[in-house]
């Protein structure tokens, strides 16, 4: 087979991703940490939960006296403190309560009826089915002091920020956020709120960047237009460089000669990469920019819509995570899938927007009906891209490889 004149997605991000270092951290409150990545080991300060406490609203007991009708003898709601059981007597307990010391066993109430003189007996026939223990969480069942509780390079969401509440935690180190600056080229592109000439068409590169960047985890320091000459390309990436640790450009990579970007890249700093093995996306420039201290990383993505899109989901995304120092970012999720439709590629491997249904057969990838790069419609409803490899068929029903599209 003869030599594929493209590079290939995995050399382009061997190339890309070569020592980039994780950026430095800074300490912030945990109410602004949402979506951050930890720059620090945290190690729990506190059992989890901090006390034996109810897992139900019931009776605490000894074991041994469940037989018994037994008197209650104190009352004790979530947030007060519990007295040892008095021998021959049950509490009053609710759900999060502290289990008072000699108590061994808490009764759900449904399982235990009550008479007028405050005395309860366990309905359950002598109790068979309860078990001492039963119905108490223990202390630091969940978290033990010491205890890793979160990694370093675990991204902040619902769950993390819950735990550090837990510990009372009110602030952490995490790394900073990359910051991108984002340059949209072409003299045809118009931001929403201006009105188009003949010829002209809205910028929709930008916001669909810059909503994936961000939630990616990345600061957008600048956005600019760039017009179709050369002085102002050159004079826009400078100006960029300086703002950011990474410049993403769209448009401009082409080979026609209204595509300055390539050629100023070359002039100021570096160009690594170019053409590249994948559809869309083939004309993606990878390169980088000197700064006053420093470089910035260059992410030039063709000007198509849709293989921006691409583009920020398999090199963008990575990179992000690579300054973050966020291992989850490094590679979407692959699942899987059976293919809904037939797909025949060349020497470029095709990221096909594809929605995934889960069917009791198992997840059935159905590709969206125009798979041209010019085509975003076809990325609103997609929730994975179905990668085609080089040379290859793919027929109905075949399985086929699926990245599903995870933000963070
Ligand atoms: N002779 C050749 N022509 C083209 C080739 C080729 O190999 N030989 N490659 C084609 C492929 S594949 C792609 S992808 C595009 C990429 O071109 P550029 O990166 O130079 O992008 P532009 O020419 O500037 O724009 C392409 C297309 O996208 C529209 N565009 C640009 N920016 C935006 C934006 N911010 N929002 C919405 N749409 C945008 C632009 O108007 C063009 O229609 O080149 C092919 N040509
Ligand atoms: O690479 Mo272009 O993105 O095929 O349209």
């Amino acid at each position: 087979m003869a030599v594929n004149p493209l590079t290939s997605v995995e050399d382009a991000l061997d190339a890309l991703l070569r020592g980039i270092e994780t950026l430095d951290g800074e300490h912030i409150d945990c109410v602004d940490a949402a979506g951050r990545v930890l720059a620090e080991d945290i190690s729990a300060r506190l059992d989890v939960p901090g006390f034996d406490n109810s897992a139900m609203d019931g009776y605490a007991l000894r074991h041994a006296e469940i037989t018994r009708p037994l008197p209650i003898s104190q009352r004790i709601a979530a947030g007060q403190p519990a007295t040892a059981l008095t021998p021959g007597t049950c509490a009053r307990i609710f759900t999060g309560g502290e289990i008072p010391p000699g108590a061994d066993t808490v009764i759900m109430q449904e399982k235990v009826s009550s008479n007028d003189n405050g005395h309860i007996t366990v309905a359950d026939s002598l109790g068979i089915d309860i078990e001492p223990g039963d119905n108490i969480r223990r202390q630091g069942r969940d978290v033990r002091v010491g205890d890793r509780l979160l990694s370093k390079g675990t991204k902040l969401e619902a769950a993390a920020l819950g735990q550090l509440a837990g510990q009372g935690i009110t602030s952490v180190t995490v790394t900073k956020a990359p910051r991108v600056a984002l340059l949209s080229t072409g003299d045809e592109i118009v931001s929403p709120g201006k009105p188009l000439a003949p010829g002209q068409i809205y910028n929709s590169n930008r916001p669909m960047l810059k909503r994936l960047l961000e939630r990616f985890g990345a600061h957008i320091t600048m956005t600019a237009d760039v017009p179709d000459a050369f002085k102002e390309t050159s004079r826009l990436l400078r100006q960029a460089a300086e703002t950011a640790d990474v410049v993403v450009t769209t448009g401009g990579v082409s080979v026609g000669e209204e595509d300055h970007v390539k050629q100023a890249l070359e002039q100021l700093g570096q160009l690594d990469l170019w053409q590249l093995a994948m559809k869309p996306g083939k004309p993606l420039a990878l390169g980088r920019l000197p700064t006053h201290n420093g470089e910035s990383r260059f992410v030039g993505l063709p000007g198509n819509p849709v293989s921006g899109y691409v583009g920020a989901w398999i090199y963008l995304r990575p990179l992000i995570g690579a300054l973050l120092g966020c291992p989850t970012l490094s590679r979407l999720p692959s699942i899987p899938a059976r293919a809904a439709f037939t797909e025949q590629t060349q020497i470029r491997r095709h990221y096909m927007r594809v929605t995934l249904s889960f069917t009791a057969q198992g997840p059935v990838a159905h590709a969206a009906a125009d798979q041209n790069s010019a085509v975003l419609s076809s990325c609103v409803q997609a929730n994975a891209l179905a990668v085609i490899p080089e040379h290859s068929r793919i027929n109905e029903g075949d399985s086929v490889e699926c990245l599903w599209l995870v933000e963070g």
